[in-house]
């Protein structure tokens, strides 16, 4: 399993000194919604040049226009780019033309979508191969968790390789793991925990040890 540090609440100084201390245990940088809408795609391009072994998301959450933002994210020097997966079919395919071009990857988040074995087939057969399964923020105040999502997912998904978010911390990532999530994406849980970097340092050792359990 990957690990994926999302940082939303975050200013581009903030981001670097977290990232130097966490950059052993994490797979994936995300500049999330948030930093995003405070500092546009700069974190992006900021983050690509400074770190270039370290693939960047770029969580545009993209609901329209799908072909023209996908393309502002990836020539920013995103390597992932998010669509939402209830938006109209043609704006995924949009995304999804670019990221050809580009060599990346479109992950469809799945927040809100109500029939989620039906979306899953749709986007996999436009060619979708990467998933988040996402319990939002205002979700995860009224007590939701991305598990039951998950196990979904993982029993639909035929192609894809899954992303999930929703308030993960230590205490939690082990059930995705064993549930079958491919990455984890972790904002609050390492940005706001006392000790960032014990914490991201944790959460990749939980990764590792209960992947190798799901191999075995
Ligand atoms: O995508 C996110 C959210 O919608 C705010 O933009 C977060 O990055 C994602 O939920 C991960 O953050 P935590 O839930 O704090 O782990």
């Amino acid at each position: 399993m990957k690990l994926q540090l999302a940082l939303d609440d975050i200013t581009i100084d903030e981001a670097v000194a977290l990232i130097d201390r966490v950059r052993p245990f994490i797979d994936i940088v995300e500049v999330g919604t948030p930093f995003l809408i405070e500092d546009g795609l700069r974190p992006v391009r900021d983050f690509r040049a400074r770190y270039p072994d370290l693939p960047v998301l770029a969580d545009v959450k993209i609901m329209d226009a799908g072909h023209y933002e996908a393309r502002q994210a990836f020539a920013a020097g995103a390597a992932y780019v998010t669509v939402l997966g209830v938006t109209d079919l043609l704006t995924v395919k949009g995304c999804l033309d670019v990221a050809a071009d580009f060599g990346g990857t479109v992950i469809a988040d799945m927040i809100c979508v109500a029939d989620l074995p039906d979306r899953i087939r749709r986007l996999e057969d436009l060619g979708i191969k990467a998933l988040a399964v996402h319990t939002g923020v205002d979700q995860q105040a009224a007590g939701r968790t991305p598990a039951d999502e998950l196990k979904v997912m993982k029993e639909v998904a035929r192609q894809s390789e899954l992303f999930v978010a929703g308030g993960i911390t230590p205490a939690t990532i082990s059930q995705y793991i064993r549930l079958g999530a491919d990455v984890a994406i972790v904002g609050g849980g390492i940005r706001h925990a006392a000790d960032p970097a014990k914490a991201a340092e944790e959460l990749a050792r939980l990764a590792h040890r209960e992947t190798k359990e799901r191999e075995e």
